[in-house]
């Protein structure tokens, strides 16, 4: 058991080690764009599956209650929470539809729209990419070694060097902190 253990950690540090030299710029690009969404008047709409449901509704809740300071609370929204809103319209229409339907129905000028896939391949979260694009607002996507179905549909793209979900989430849930922490450090002059 310790040998397993010793082994998943030792592959988080090498693929947060490389993320450092390959994804902490679009990282950093991300929480810039999202900071200019919010300053304008904008409010952030995040959507994921599964495990990275969480990582949207963890961004969301951090945005609207507070990080690491008091803080007035910013616009954010995560589209995975609606039971009724989900399942009826994966019931009436398709489950690809599940957050496109939400930005359709919700999105304003100037929102943001974050769409996380450790696969790249999730077909709602690209369907949600693709609604936010053609109504003009601005996307940020996180994924993995294979984004390249994200790629056209987002302005500003983190990809996690790794195949591996796990691996890939660990460090979308490090991107959620940092985009929080570096949006007050941008609206409020400081973080802590
Ligand atoms: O958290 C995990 C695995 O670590 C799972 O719940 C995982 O998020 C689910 O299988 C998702 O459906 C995977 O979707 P995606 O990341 O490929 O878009
Ligand atoms: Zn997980």
């Amino acid at each position: 058991m310790r040998n397993i253990a010793e082994a998943a950690l030792k592959q988080a540090i090498e693929v947060h080690q490389e993320f450092l030299g390959s994804g902490l710029d679009q990282a950093v690009a991300a929480a810039q764009l999202i900071s200019r969404c919010l300053a304008g008047g904008g409010k952030l709409m995040s959507m994921g599956n599964g495990g990275s449901a969480a990582d949207a509704q963890h961004l969301a809740a951090e945005l609207v209650n507070r990080f690491m300071m008091e803080r007035p609370g910013l616009p954010a929204l995560a589209l995975t929470t609606d039971t009724s809103v989900l399942t009826s319209v994966a019931n009436d229409y398709d489950y690809k539809e599940i957050f496109s339907k939400q930005i359709k129905a919700l999105a304003s000028e100037g929102d943001v729209v974050l769409g996380l896939s450790t696969s790249g391949r999730s077909p709602n979260v690209l369907a949600g990419l693709g609604a936010a694009r053609q109504r003009g607002l601005a996307t940020v996507g996180l994924t993995g070694r294979h984004g390249e179905a994200m790629e056209p549909l987002c302005d500003v793209l983190i990809q996690v060097p790794s195949e591996l979900t796990p691996r890939i989430q660990e460090i979308h849930a490090f991107c959620v902190h940092l985009i929080c922490e570096l949006v007050d450090l941008t609206l409020f002059g400081r973080s802590q």
